[in-house]
């Protein structure tokens, strides 16, 4: 595979080769990812850069406190993200912008397509547009949480060809490296099923989020929007060179033959579910075919609150997560019919819509 068939690609970089000790940004490794962007844009492929590394790159001037509250980390983050842009535009002759994104950017359609347009607008006038997640602003409900996952949706929305993720370990193992000396590199995944996730375990050092977890589900999401996903070793300069030559250095996940339409990946991979309806067990029928036979007699119980419109998880009694779909009713309503044992009057036509609903095929990881 010759990285010159790349029209564009997005390249994500982790907190552990930005600041490695939290003592501010290095340039150490981001000398030769820096290299590897010059000659990717020299060979024609427009880049994108995720960077973390924020709060990694602002410890230092909070005197790198070993559990920082919420708020402290949010301030690490607003000052070291200035150190982070400094340090890469110090090896560029080219400028670069800033972008600072939400989960709330994705999950609303005009949020997204502005988005979309800005990097678009970026790259034809050669800026090397430069991602992370807003930190500062993200709650629970809005944020992402992670950039692995982050990197997958900017792919995804950029319709780039492939994702790189730049890591601290070689590729994917068959278990953790770092807690089993026995582990397996694998160098090829052609279909990202249970098998893999359960290979994947949290992160080992005091900087990275996610570990190899939250690598699995972007590939997942990129993949399965056609795009070829790396893992590499970014401290490893040889993982760029290899990249150049067409070689693969770490990990590659194959895209779907066959890539999901645009409406189904968005519903699978980028809505949050607002709430849960959980279900029976061994609800018969496949959902998305049969989704009119699932009304308010199905229903066990109803979490959180949700108007009719929003994503809902629907989720079977022995927790597997069965569909993500929009929901024809509030969770207020819902309530109400499945609380109310006085009147089986009260049944709903399908609870959701037959337009909107991507069946799940993974087990829960939360
Ligand atoms: N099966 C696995 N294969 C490789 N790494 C794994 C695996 N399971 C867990 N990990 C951990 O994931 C880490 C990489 O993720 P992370 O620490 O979040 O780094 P990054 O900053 O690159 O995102 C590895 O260093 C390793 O400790
Ligand atoms: N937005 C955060 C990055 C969080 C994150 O996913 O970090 P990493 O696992 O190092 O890619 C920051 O800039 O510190």
């Amino acid at each position: 595979m010759k990285n010159h068939k790349w029209n564009r690609i997005v390249l994500k970089v982790g907190s552990a080769l930005i600041a490695p000790e939290r003592k501010g940004c290095s340039s150490r490794y981001l000398l030769h990812i820096a290299k590897f962007i010059l000659q990717c844009r020299d060979r024609g492929t427009e880049v994108i850069l995720v960077s973390s590394g924020s709060v990694a790159a602002g410890a230092h001037f909070f005197g790198n406190i070993d559990k920082p509250s919420l708020p402290i980390k949010k301030a690490m983050a607003a000052a070291g993200q200035n150190e982070m842009m400094a340090a890469w535009d110090r090896f560029f002759d080219f400028p670069s912008a800033q972008i600072l994104l939400t989960h709330g950017d994705f999950q609303d359609r005009e949020r997204y397509d502005s988005v979309r347009e800005t990097i678009f607008a970026l790259l034809d006038h050669g800026i090397l547009p430069v991602v992370n997640e807003n930190d500062v602003v993200t709650t629970d409900a809005l944020k992402v949480g992670d950039n692995d996952n982050l990197s997958a949706m900017v792919a995804a929305a950029a319709d780039a060809d492939a994702l790189i993720i730049c890591s601290d370990i070689d590729g994917l193992y068959d278990k953790n490296p770092h807690t089993n000396d026995d582990a397996v590199m694998i160098k090829n995944v052609n279909t990202i099923d249970q098998s893999i996730f359960d290979m994947a375990g949290g992160a080992h050092s005091s900087v990275g989020t996610g570990g190899m977890q939250t690598k699995i589900e972007a590939a997942e999401k990129a993949t399965s929007h056609g795009l070829t996903t790396y893992i590499i070793n970014g401290f490893k300069e040889h993982s760029f060179e290899q990249l150049i030559l067409g070689k693969n250095p770490g990990t590659i996940f194959a895209p779907y033959a066959k890539p999901m339409e645009e409406d189904l990946h968005w519903m699978t991979h980028t809505a949050k579910a607002q709430g849960e309806v959980v279900i029976e067990d061994g609800f018969e029928y496949p959902l998305d075919e049969h989704c009119d036979q699932l009304t308010s007699n199905e229903i066990l119980e109803v979490h959180g609150e949700f108007s009719a419109g929003d994503t809902i998880l629907i989720r079977s009694d022995d927790g597997k997560h069965v569909a993500k779909a929009e929901a024809n009713y509030s969770s207020c309503l819902l309530n109400y019919i499945t609380e109310d044992e006085t009147d089986a009057h009260h049944q709903t036509g399908p609870l959701v819509s037959d337009k909107n609903i991507a069946v799940l095929e993974h087990e829960a990881t939360d």
